[in-house]
């Protein structure tokens, strides 16, 4: 059976069986009123997203499989570039299950009380009200987006808070780094893996979720 996708219209390639692939973000029930108004509040410097953005398999990368014993996510898979894209380039929006949580990850702490705090694809969009994208259930490309540590020097993109003026609403998307004050940013070549920084805050937590499961 094929995976499911919300939606008409194709899968990526090497999507998985059992994740569904969707195109716009789902919301969780968890979601309250003053959630939902500071997702619909347009923050001052982010960025908008092309209106033509198109809904669906992104042309600009490729979900891959790694098989590279010397690739520390081995056996997994990462984002791929599929053409040179330019310093700052957004590359495709950061789809998942929208949540309330009281510590969202890709940050520092982790909480029994919050479903989403062992996730390993929850991404946080807003600290001060609790808000994360979960991907771990549900997502798009995005979500195979590998930290660059044991990877390559340093990362190439980052995930990036955007607008979408479309939908009237606050996300998160993965964009190439920019050129920056020091010109860092150099771009991505065709063929090269997309790589972000989780933060050492994602790192540290996963260590200590290892201890906790290594004292059971
Ligand atoms: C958001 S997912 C990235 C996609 C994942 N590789 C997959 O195929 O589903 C985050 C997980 O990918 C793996 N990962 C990503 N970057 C890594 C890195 N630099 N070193 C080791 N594992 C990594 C870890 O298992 C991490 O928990």
């Amino acid at each position: 059976m094929p995976p499911p996708r919300s939606g008409p219209g194709p899968l990526p390639r090497n999507w998985p069986t059992n994740s569904p692939y969707i195109v716009t973000p789902v919301y969780s029930k968890s979601l309250s009123s003053s959630h939902d108004s500071s997702l619909r509040t347009r923050p001052s410097d982010a960025f908008e997203i092309p209106a033509n953005s198109p809904r669906g398999p992104c042309q600009l990368v490729r979900v891959t499989p790694i098989a590279n014993p010397s690739h520390p996510a081995n056996g997994q898979s990462g984002l791929f570039a599929t053409k040179d894209l330019k310093p700052g380039t957004f590359i495709l929006q950061y789809l998942g299950e929208i949540h309330a949580s009281p510590t969202p990850s890709f940050s520092t702490q982790n909480s029994n009380a919050d479903p989403h705090a062992h996730s390993d694809y929850d991404l946080s969009l807003d600290r001060e009200h609790g808000i994360g994208i979960d991907a771990a259930k549900m997502g798009n490309e995005a979500r195979f987006t590998n930290d660059y540590r044991g990877i390559a020097e340093k990362p190439n993109a980052e995930f990036r808070e955007i607008w979408d003026g479309r939908k009237k609403e606050r996300g998160m998307a993965v964009c190439v780094l920019g050129e920056g004050k020091s010109g860092k940013g150099k771009g991505i070549r065709k063929g090269e893996e997309i790589l972000v920084s989780y933060g050492r805050g994602f790192w540290g937590a996963r260590r200590a979720d290892d201890e906790n499961t290594a004292d059971v």
